[in-house]
């Protein structure tokens, strides 16, 4: 399969033209950055710490994606929308990693699926995905009298929070729950916020270091507390599943998929 790698040396980019490399039967057809990145023209293997492949980093996207299958994007909501609109006119599959997508971002992806399929999660790994499954099911099965907080760390470098694993794991307990995240979840506290709302979904983001991506669901009922959680070691994991959607996606009709449709965890 002929894969594009939107936003090549970024973290998330390079891993990506790594995982491609160590897949078979994928190979790289482009590397995109933005314009006026000091990366252009640069080798996008040896940015991922490989011997030369000759695919030198430009910024045409277009012109990368009519010659292609499909498109890993772990980038920024702006862009990842913009790229969702040429994916559709190329009518390649697009894997959309990035997070901190607004209502507005989801809305535009969600027209682009109109003609391509996108596969979106905040996480594409195979333990988070089984961590929602496992979220729903417990927060569906215990009563608004245990409290559920979400507590996620990640690198110093990261710019949105809750980091989208976060809501990702958020929006299946609502779902356990049978309630709109929108509605049941509390982001920020600071200062004299008053006693916990029965029924809501808590948020806390930590910062610092090079943390990869830890996050923990706590369960807080009277007296006991249960606690499910998922430990990233190596951004290859994310890299390796995004591959594996493309993969699932190539051929699959327009829509808007998630890792659980690729993982078949629905099922669950
Ligand atoms: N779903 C998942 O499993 C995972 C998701 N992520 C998400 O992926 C995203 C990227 O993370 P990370 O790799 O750490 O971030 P980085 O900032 O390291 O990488 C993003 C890259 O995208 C580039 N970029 C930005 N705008 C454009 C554009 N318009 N065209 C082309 N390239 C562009 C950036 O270039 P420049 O720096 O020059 O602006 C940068 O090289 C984040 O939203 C993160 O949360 C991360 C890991 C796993
Ligand atoms: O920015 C990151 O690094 C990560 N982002 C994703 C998120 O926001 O959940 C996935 C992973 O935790 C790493």
């Amino acid at each position: 399969m002929r894969l594009v790698v939107v936003g090549a040396a970024g973290r998330m980019g390079r891993t990506l033209v790594k995982a491609i490399h160590d897949t078979q039967g994928c190979v790289l057809s482009a590397a995109i950055e933005r314009p006026g990145s000091p990366a252009l023209g640069q080798d996008a293997a040896v940015l991922a710490g490989l011997p030369a492949s000759g695919i030198l980093v430009s910024n045409d996207a277009l012109a990368a994606f009519v010659e292609a299958e499909g498109v890993l994007d772990f980038t920024t909501p702006e862009a990842t929308v913009a790229f969702a609109g040429l994916a559709a006119q190329a009518r390649i599959v697009h894997v959309a990693g990035t997070t901190g997508m607004e209502p507005q971002h989801l809305a535009k992806l969600e027209a682009a699926s109109r003609h391509a399929a996108i596969i979106r999660s905040g996480n594409m790994s195979l333990g988070v995905n089984l961590l929602a499954a496992m979220v729903r099911k417990v927060a569906a099965t215990l009563g608004t009298d245990w409290d559920i907080e979400i507590v996620e760390m990640h690198h110093r470098q990261k710019v949105d929070a809750p980091s989208g694993t976060a809501v990702l794991l958020g929006e299946a307990a609502a779902q356990g729950r049978a309630v709109d995240l929108a509605e049941a979840r509390v982001a920020v506290r600071d200062g004299q916020v008053g006693a916990r709302q029965p029924g809501t979904i808590g948020f806390a983001a930590l910062r610092g270091g090079t943390v990869i991506g830890d996050h923990k669901v706590i369960f807080a009922g009277a007296g006991e507390r249960l606690e499910l959680a998922h430990v990233a070691e190596d951004r290859s994991l994310f890299a390796q599943g995004a591959v594996k959607a493309a993969l699932w996606g190539r051929g699959r009709k327009p829509g808007l998929y998630s890792m659980a449709d690729v993982l078949g965890l629905d099922k669950f």
